[in-house]
């Protein structure tokens, strides 16, 4: 098992140069929040521009709920707090499926601040397309389930939180539990009792997986394991999963071609994420809130590539 740190984390962070352009850099495509979450949108679309990407694509989800108590649709919350976000043409409205192309994006953020509950068919439908489509796909919260019926084709990366990842272990038949993990979830399982239930999870979906917490280890399907942390644990609020998974959506979406080359790559990226989420909640003082968290992202990046900004990843 390998300790990630930001120096590893920097070596694979996408720079641009100048032959760079908003398309070519990495085009993101969120499909998160919805009229039960509308800030989960937003806490993503914060992230996803703060990592540094080209251009994050807002995609609401089909037939969600109207807006309930005078609170705005997520894709107008979105909107309000980051008008460079550009929205995809409508859906068709035929019922003929999905008028977010999956070409739209060069990679998709899915999930966040959704209730599987309340899932339309088409919404579904829709996720389903993208995971048998080539783009990369970062699946978070609401979307995690969906990892179970789709065939693996897409390049993914799963982001649960301990509680989430249990479900998963148990829905794909791995058992109750895993080997280490007691029943009480106070007792925190060891390292190595984390690192090997994340790569059995992603050897058994065929998909990278980045179990969050204090400890954070990203998996993937060909036995990349990474470590980082202790993380601070002022991370313990509400949205700061939200603003790891808008990160990760674009680090993955600015090496969307090398992802789709190699799956594999997903792993390290993961791990880049976790650790640049915690070298910005460094910076963002205590306590922490989400959207505090995501503008310290920039003030992170730039320690992380350090002293040559301009240096291409190896
Ligand atoms: N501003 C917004 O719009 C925000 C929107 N958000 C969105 O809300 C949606 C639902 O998210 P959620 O947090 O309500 O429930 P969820 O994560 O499914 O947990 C379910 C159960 O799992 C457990 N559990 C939880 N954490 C655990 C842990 N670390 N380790 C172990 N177990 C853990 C715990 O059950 P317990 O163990 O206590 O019985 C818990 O009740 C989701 O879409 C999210 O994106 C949030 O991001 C907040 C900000
Ligand atoms: N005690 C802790 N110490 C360090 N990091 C934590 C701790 N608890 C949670 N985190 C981090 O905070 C984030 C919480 O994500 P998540 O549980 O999905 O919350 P939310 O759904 O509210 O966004 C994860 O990145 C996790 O690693």
């Amino acid at each position: 098992m390998i300790r990630w740190t930001l120096d590893r984390a920097a070596d694979r962070f996408a720079r641009p140069d100048a032959s760079s352009d908003k398309y070519r850099r990495g085009v993101l495509g969120l499909r998160t929040g919805s009229a039960a979450y509308p800030g989960a949108a937003v806490l993503t679309a914060e992230a996803a521009w703060r990592t540094g990407i080209g251009l994050v694509r807002y995609a609401p989800q089909l037939d969600d709920d109207p807006p309930a108590l005078g609170l705005p649709s997520p894709a107008a919350a979105v909107l309000a707090a980051r008008p460079e976000t550009v929205f995809p043409p409508r859906p068709a409205g035929d019922g003929s499926g999905d008028a977010w192309s999956t070409d739209a994006a060069d990679a998709w953020l899915v999930g966040s601040g959704t209730d599987p509950a309340r899932r339309s068919f088409a919404e579904r439908e829709a996720v389903l397309r993208l995971l048998a489509s080539p783009a990369p796909v970062v699946l978070d919260a609401g979307a995690l389930g969906l990892a179970l019926d789709a065939p693996a084709s897409a390049p993914s990366v799963l982001t649960p939180h301990r509680g989430e990842f249990l479900s998963l272990w148990r829905a794909s038949g791995l058992g109750v539990r895993p080997s280490g993990w007691a029943e009480d979830r106070e007792r925190l399982p060891a390292e190595t009792a984390l690192a090997d239930a994340a790569l059995a999870l992603a050897e058994r979906l065929g998909r990278s997986v980045l179990l969050k917490g204090s400890l954070s280890i990203a998996a993937t399907p060909g036995g990349f394991c990474a470590v980082s942390g202790p993380a601070t644990p002022w991370l313990a609020t509400a949205g700061t999963g939200d603003v790891l998974a808008g990160l990760l959506g674009a680090l993955v979406a600015t090496h969307a071609e090398q992802v789709r080359a190699d799956p594999e790559l997903l792993g390290p990226l993961a791990a880049s994420a976790a650790v640049l989420h915690d070298a910005a909640a460094g910076r963002a003082g205590a306590p922490i809130t989400a959207l505090d968290l995501a503008r310290a992202i920039p003030g992170a990046v730039s320690e992380m590539i350090g002293t040559n900004p301009g240096a291409q990843p190896a």
